[in-house]
This record gives structure tokens, C-alpha cells and sequence, in this order.
């Protein structure tokens, strides 16, 4: 007697027929009407398959953390088998023993308190790399601060990645490589969905372009990843400065998969996992940085607030950054303001509007609703932190409404008693790199709040619009007016 979620009527055999053009993030103005329509779970055909979405605050609590691990799984992506693409990493695997344990590796091996701690060169270097770029910016017209926020935040997962501090032509190698094949497969592959036995034949150019960015990929990982290993093979590894004692790759070549005999990961394997820590830590936290500083451009009483509050706790020379990140680790958060400001930037401009879409292990009950087994269902991330009925005057930009005596203070971004915002997604499938996200913004921005007074340039006014990438990004990218703080 139960029923599905409501949504508008679908052609039996097509389904939906925009699906077959775009993808759960570009429907975003659709769903949002939908939701006036038919109240906030919603679901969408695509053929015999279901979507559904839901908009709640209480039922994606009641989704994510209430039913547990019946809603942790993921969909089959339709074109791994075709381009013989492994699921085993940790954004695609089922919620199950290889999930757990590739998970507990990232989590637990690099990214853990000694780990973060020994990547601190790694983010000093980083962020000189980025004040030099800013400045470099401003010899001509203002410049694109996203493009700065991108490549730099792809050296630094870089070097976590693979140990090495590489020059610009390789990291910028490997940043395109990367980018070609995301765009490609989110772009080009979605033929592949229906009838792949058919579209195989038809579109099989896209599959060869699709096998030649994935060889491409390998060809310039392969060479990191062997000299990771010969680097494990010594017994006293050499110290240098371009060398880190440690990795990602290190933790990866000592992954065994005890359910298949003890196995070691396969090299597709490691290149994979490695594409997923690259690309799960840079458009999420440029965009993050973009937004947060389009919002200080905008609101420059905030931002002098902001610089006081560092100023006073960090000092005037702070010029590689290390008291700066001493004080946001400080467990008595000397910084209380700056961490209002990067969770008012989350709350408002979360950089994925959506989660990663997960799928019903078994039937479950959404407010109500059936969802049945193998449903996809996603979740309306910005719309629940834009929430008037939570946040007061939501699209305010307002860190206030986290420090003492407002309503977002100690706000809990696990949602585990109750959603009030969820950028990192709750649950079993929360973030994995919920807390160096943290502090890869706090330290960023506390840094180019340093270092810059960030004013908005004429011509060149900060515009609130969106548009939908990898993540949501500005319309109009940020083109601000830096002024060096000290000489
Ligand atoms: C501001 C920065 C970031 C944001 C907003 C963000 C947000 C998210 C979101 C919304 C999800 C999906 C949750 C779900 O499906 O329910 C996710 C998953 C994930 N994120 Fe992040 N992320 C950020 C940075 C990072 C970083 C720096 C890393 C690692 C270096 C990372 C690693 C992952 C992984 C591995 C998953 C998959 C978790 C799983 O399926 O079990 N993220 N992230």
C-alpha cells in the first residue's frame, strides 16, 4: 500500500528524456520547481530506473543517519564495465569490506593528526606558491583569483598524493590529464546508459578517446607510483627537500584485500584511488575559497573584523604561515571568528549542491514514501543550509550566527542529532576529508586575509550568480583589487 514519492509523469520506455542530456546537478532549477509542486521528496524516472530526491532537513536525517546503512551504497556507474574502470575506490564502492578498508586507510593513514602534521611544509610551500600568484595577478588587470585557488590547491594534493614537490609543467600535466578525463567522462558517456550494448557499437570513438585519457592518466601516474616504491624498498630513504617521508601512494602499496587471498591493490587500482584523492580536494575546496572570498569582497566590514582577530592572535610576520596554523589546530580555538566565516561560506555557497548520489540496499521509508531496492536518491544540500525556516535572513552573509548567542553556534556538521546544514553530506557516507578540508580553508583564507586587503574592482563587481561545473562555481568569476598588507 505504500507509495513511490511523487514526481511528474515519464514515457515508459525513455523516461525523463532530459536525463539523457544532463546530469542530477544541472535538473537543479527543475527539481526546485518540482518541489513547489509535489513538496519536498520528489522522484524522477529514467526508464524502469527511479531517482529520487529529497529536500527535508528531518527526512535526509532521517534517510542518511536513520536508516543507516540501507541508504550507503552507491549506483553502478553504467560506464565502469565498458571502459573496464574499477569501482574499487572509495567514492564508488558499495557500502561493504572493501569500502571500509580503503576508507580506513585514507582516513585513518593520511589523514590522521600526525599525518596532516607532517604535510605542514607541504601547505607553507603551497601557500607561497598562491600569495605569489595573487601578486602576480595584480601587475596586469585584476586577475581570476579561481584559477590561482585551483592549481594550487592541486599541488598540494599532489605532493600528499604522491610524495614529491613536482615543478609547475608536471603538475599542470597532471591537472589536465585529470580535467580532460573528467569532462570527458561527464560529458560524452551519458549515451552509454541506455542499451549499452547497442551504444557500444555506435559510439565506440567515445570509448577510444575514453581508454586513451585513461592511458594517458596511468603514463604520467605510473612513474610517481614506482618511485614511491623504490623509495618504500630503502632502508634509510634520503631526506631531501622536495621528498616527503610520506604518502598516500606509501599507504595504497600496502593495502591487502584479505576477502581475495591477501591481495595487494592492482596498479589500475592505485591510479584510480589516486585520481579520487586529486579530485576530491580541489574543485571542493576552490570553490569553497572562491565563494568565501567573494563574500569578504563584498561585506568589508567582515573582513576587518577577520584581519583583527588574526592579527591579534598571529602577530604582523608571520611569513610562512606556521603560527597561523598552530592556532587554528589549537584545540581551544584561538580563531573562533575566521571559523565562523569558513562555515557561513559552506553554509551558504556549499561547493556541491548535491551529495554523491547513493542507492537503497533493501526498501526503505522516506517520510512516508516507498523507496524501493536499488533506487537512486540524492539530497538538495544547498537548499536545507539555505533553509529560512532554520537560518534567519538565510542569503545574508552572516559569521555572526555562529559565535555565542546565535542560532547556528556549535552546530554540528555530522548532523548526527539533526541536520541544520550538510556540505560535507552526513552519515556513513559523510566526507572522508571532512576535517583537512577544514583546515586547508581556514588556513588559506586566513593566510590571503593576511597577506591582502581584498577589495572589489571596478568594472569587476562581485555577482552572487551561479554556475553549475564539477562544482558550483561563480558565474562571473571573482576579480578583486589586492592591496599587499605589508611591504
Ligand atoms: C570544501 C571541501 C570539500 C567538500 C565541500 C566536500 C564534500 C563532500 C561531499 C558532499 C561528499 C559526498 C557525501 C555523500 O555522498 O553523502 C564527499 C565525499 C568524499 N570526499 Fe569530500 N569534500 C571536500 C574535500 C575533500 C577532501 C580534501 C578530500 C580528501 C583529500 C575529500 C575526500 C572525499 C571522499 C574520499 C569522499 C567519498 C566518501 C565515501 O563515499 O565514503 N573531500 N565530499
Amino acid at each position: 500500500r505504500r507509495r513511490l514519492p511523487p514526481g511528474p509523469p515519464a514515457l515508459p520506455l525513455f523516461g525523463n528524456l532530459l536525463w539523457l542530456r544532463h546530469s542530477a546537478a544541472d535538473v537543479e532549477p527543475l527539481l526546485l520547481k518540482l518541489f513547489k509542486q509535489y513538496g519536498p521528496v520528489v522522484t524522477l524516472r529514467i526508464g524502469s530506473r527511479l531517482s529520487i530526491f529529497v529536500a527535508d532537513r528531518k527526512l535526509a536525517h532521517a534517510a542518511l543517519i536513520g536508516a543507516g546503512a540501507a541508504l550507503a551504497d552507491r549506483p553502478t556507474a553504467a560506464t565502469s564495465s565498458l571502459l573496464g574502470v574499477t569501482d574499487n575506490i572509495i567514492t564508488r564502492a558499495n557500502y561493504g569490506a572493501t569500502w571500509r578498508l580503503l576508507r580506513r586507510n585514507l582516513v585513518s593513514h593520511t589523514l590522521q593528526q600526525s599525518r596532516v602534521d607532517a604535510f605542514a611544509p607541504a601547505r607553507v610551500w603551497v601557500r607561497r606558491v598562491l600569495v605569489e600568484k595573487l601578486a602576480a595577478g595584480e601587475t596586469s588587470s585584476p586577475g581570476n583569483v579561481m584559477e590561482a585557488f585551483q592549481y594550487t590547491m592541486f599541488c598540494l594534493l599532489v605532493l600528499m598524493c604522491f610524495g614529491e614537490r613536482l615543478d609547475e609543467p608536471a603538475v599542470r600535466a597532471i591537472e589536465e590529464s585529470e580535467r580532460a578525463w573528467l569532462i570527458y567522462i561527464s560529458r560524452r558517456m551519458s549515451v552509454f546508459f541506455f542499451f549499452p550494448s547497442i551504444t557500444k557499437h555506435l559510439f565506440r570513438g567515445r570509448l577510444e578517446t575514453a581508454h586513451a585519457l585513461r592511458r594517458r592518466q596511468k603514463d604520467l601516474f605510473m612513474p610517481l607510483i614506482n618511485a614511491r616504491r623504490e623509495f618504500k624498498r630503502q632502508a634509510s630513504p634520503p631526506a631531501s627537500e622536495t621528498t616527503f617521508q610520506h604518502s598516500y601512494v606509501d599507504t595504497l602499496l600496502d593495502v591487502k584485500i584479505a576477502e581475495e587471498g591477501n591481495r595487494s591493490l592492482t596498479d589500475d587500482e592505485i591510479v584510480a584511488l589516486c585520481s579520487e584523492f586529486l579530485n576530491a580536494g580541489t574543485d571542493t575546496t576552490s570553490t569553497g575559497l572562491q565563494w568565501i572570498m567573494a563574500e569578504l569582497v563584498k561585506n568589508p566590514s567582515i573582513q576587518s573584523k577577520l584581519y583583527s582577530e588574526i592579527k591579534s592572535v598571529v602577530g604582523d610576520d608571520d611569513n610562512d604561515g606556521e603560527v597561523l596554523e598552530r592556532n587554528i589546530r589549537d584545540k581551544d580555538n584561538k580563531m573562533p571568528y575566521l571559523n565562523a566565516v569558513i562555515k557561513e561560506g559552506l553554509r551558504k555557497h556549499p561547493p556541491g549542491h548535491f551529495v554523491l548520489p547513493h542507492k537503497a540496499a533493501e526498501d526503505i521509508e522516506i517520510g512516508g514514501y516507498l523507496i524501493p531496492k536499488g533506487t537512486t536518491v540524492n539530497f538538495m544540500v544547498a537548499e536545507m543550509g539555505r533553509d529560512e525556516k532554520e537560518w534567519e535572513n538565510a542569503m545574508d552573509f552572516s559569521p555572526e550566527r555562529f559565535l555565542d548567542g546565535g542560532h547556528g553556534v556549535g552546530v554540528d556538521m555530522h548532523g548526527t542529532k539533526g541536520i541544520k546544514m550538510m556540505p560535507f553530506g552526513v552519515g556513513r557516507r559523510i566526507c572522508a576529508g571532512l576535517n583537512i578540508a577544514m583546515l586547508h580553508l581556514e588556513y588559506f583564507v586566513g593566510s590571503m586575509v593576511m597577506e591582502f586587503e581584498w577589495k572589489e574592482a571596478e568594472g569587476f563587481e562581485v555577482e552572487f550568480s551561479e554556475k553549475r561545473e564539477f562544482t558550483t562555481v561563480m558565474a562571473k568569476p571573482l576579480r578583486p583589487r589586492l592591496v599587499p598588507r605589508r611591504s
